[in-house]
């Protein structure tokens, strides 16, 4: 997947008025977004329909997919039909239920980018300690695609070099969690930036002042 400017923008807003002022303010800047709960629980899967009628952005959904294999594959059925380009999915359960999101992406000529370690603390509890093997099971499944914390750069470096230079790796945790867009971006192929960017002031200073950094 290309990424302009390595910045994917997390669209965590609540409606879509909002949602559109921001998209409408930063397209210039941006092409790829990524749509989580928050706002398809607000406004449905309508919402990654519209934006992706009204703006020429991909769409990432962040829905951490993680059942069973046929449940699996209904929630990408549905959100593949709405529109995205790619969807995240939880590692923690196992190579059945990720091939279920991968055959379904298949169907759709979409992608799936496969959760590895979290960004926040409480991952250090259970994911930390079976990050690798989840990325390593991507690597053996033949998955491109990965998510990995910009929050902790030793275990996004560990994490490259168990995906591989070739895999694209999609980094959460710049700003307002404190990581560094410049950093991450040694390691990532582009930087999950949310918060510190629709919560500005002024997000296109805020989108463009983390490309110049970059
Ligand atoms: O480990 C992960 C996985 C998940 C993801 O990207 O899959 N995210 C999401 O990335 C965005 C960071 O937002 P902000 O903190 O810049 O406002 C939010 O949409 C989070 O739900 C993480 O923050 N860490």
């Amino acid at each position: 997947m290309k990424v302009k400017n390595n910045i994917i923008l997390a669209l965590d807003v609540m409606n879509m008025k909002e949602a559109t002022e921001i998209c409408e303010k930063l397209e210039k800047d941006l092409d790829t977004i990524k749509i989580g709960y928050p706002l398809t629980l607000a406004e449905g899967l309508e919402a990654v329909s519209e934006i992706k009628e009204t703006f020429n952005f991909k769409v990432i959904c962040d829905y951490k997919v993680a059942d069973i294999p046929a449940t699996n594959s209904k929630i990408c059925n549905q959100t593949f039909k709405a529109g995205a380009d790619a969807i995240i999915c939880h590692g923690f359960v196992g190579q059945d239920s990720v091939q279920a999101c991968a055959d379904e992406a298949g169907e759709f000529n979409a992608e799936v980018f496969l959760l590895t370690e979290m960004s926040h603390p409480g991952a250090k509890l259970f994911l930390q300690e079976n990050a690798d093997a989840i990325a390593k099971m991507g690597v053996d499944m033949g998955i491109k695609n990965y998510v990995a914390p910009a929050t902790r750069i030793n275990r996004l470096k560990e994490i490259r070099e168990i995906v591989g230079k070739d895999a694209f790796i999609i980094s959460p945790g710049v700003g307002k969690q404190g990581g560094d867009v410049k950093e991450t971006l040694t390691y990532a192929n582009a930087a999950i930036i949310g918060r510190s960017i629709y919560e500005s002031d002024d997000s296109q200073k805020a989108l463009k002042d983390f490309i110049s950094l970059i």
